[in-house]
């Protein structure tokens, strides 16, 4: 009989050897990350000279408000996807998160690995590719998620180590949701909505953030980091480091999102789309690797409660725009995007 702990460091091995950020499986690229001919990247055909809009937010709460939200309100209708500047998240904060991510990674893997889990439902953890129960070929990316809000209930369950993790994530993640709750109060305007529409619509909020580490890969044309998908979201708020890897669908090609210092990239998710009976698009969109170094990306998702009734706002619906999606309960919608591996899943919502 083998005892508990022979066990115990059985399965510690094999999540080890499950994971991407083990220093080991990045040294070739296996089988099982290697997509279909016609599922690969295509580098040579990405674009780099199109970009998403920049919006700068200096002014959003100044006399220039409405300006600011007439280019928000051309982003979401037009592309779905924009960076943002001057949104008043410090510095310090934003290189503190990314440093403590970075260290995160770079710990023995046996100190993350304690986390590790394919139950989606689990809230705090540690996995790789994407629902790694369905996944059919893998993606190159090892992921930490984290519920952050209400802050004081959800804390105690984040990571003690690295040491300063609980207190560097925990006032990111509050300037984050100051930050969205910003941007949700444009958003709703940019759809002519009250500025609380939909502060009001999310119900009991939902904020999750995920810290991705895709590790520098021998062969980037065979794989990916994260398969094309849309954002079940709300919203997301992404930071990235100063690896390029991000990109989105957009006019029947890929276009890269290049870092841009300081800003965040903001993109809408199904959520939005919804509210807003389609007229607001959340964009299909993936992340590639590269040869030469690890790439990082930090995405708040900023989600419905699982109770909260989403359905397109009734002053989006009339003669000319009936109603495009039927109304859900969040819940219902969640589930199914884990299970369809995020794709598509709000055409299932479509009305015939
Ligand atoms: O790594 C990125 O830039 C994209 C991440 C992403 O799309 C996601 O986690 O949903
Ligand atoms: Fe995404």
């Amino acid at each position: 009989m083998s005892s508990a702990t022979e066990v115990q460091t059985q399965e510690l091995s094999s999540i080890i050897e499950k994971l991407i950020s083990n220093g080991i499986n990045n040294l070739q690229v296996q089988d099982r990350y290697i997509l279909p001919p016609h599922e690969r990247p295509q580098m040579s055909e990405i674009s780099h000279s199109e970009c998403i809009p920049v919006v700068d937010l200096k002014d959003l709460d100044g006399p220039n408000r409405t300006t600011i939200v007439g280019e928000i309100r051309r982003a979401c209708e037009e592309d779905g996807f924009f960076q943002i500047l001057n949104h008043g998240v410090p510095e310090n904060v934003m290189k503190s998160m990314m440093g403590i991510a970075k260290e995160f990674y770079e710990m023995p893997v046996e100190d993350r690995a304690c986390f590790y889990s394919e139950d989606i439902k689990q809230p705090v953890r540690l996995s790789t590719s994407f629902n790694i129960g369905i996944d059919g070929v893998l993606n190159w990316v090892d992921y930490f998620s984290q519920p952050c809000h209400p802050l004081e209930e959800v804390i105690g369950s984040w990571p003690e180590k690295p040491a300063a993790y609980r207190d560097i994530a925990g006032k990111y993640a509050g300037e984050m949701r100051a930050l969205i709750l910003r941007l949700l109060a444009a958003i709703s305007e940019a759809l002519g909505l009250d500025s609380d529409y939909l502060n009001k619509v999310l119900g009991k909020h939902s904020q999750l953030m995920t810290l991705n580490y895709y590790p520098s890969c021998p062969n980037p044309d065979l794989t990916l980091g994260l398969s094309s998908h849309s954002d079940a979201t709300a919203i997301t708020v992404l930071m990235q480091n100063e690896v390029s890897g991000l990109q989105v669908f957009r006019n029947g090609k890929w276009v890269a999102v290049e870092p841009i210092a300081n800003a965040f990239v903001v993109n809408l998710g199904d959520q939005l789309q919804v509210v807003s009976n389609g007229r607001f698009r959340s964009i299909q969109h993936r992340a590639v690797t590269n040869m030469y170094t690890s790439r990082i990306s930090i995405p708040t998702f900023y989600l419905p409660g699982d109770e909260a009734f989403i359905a397109p706002a009734s002053s989006m619906v009339d003669e000319q725009q009936p109603a495009v999606y039927r109304g859900y309960k969040f819940e219902e919608f969640f589930e199914t995007f884990w299970e369809l591996k995020g794709k598509s899943v709000v055409d299932r919502f479509k009305i015939e």
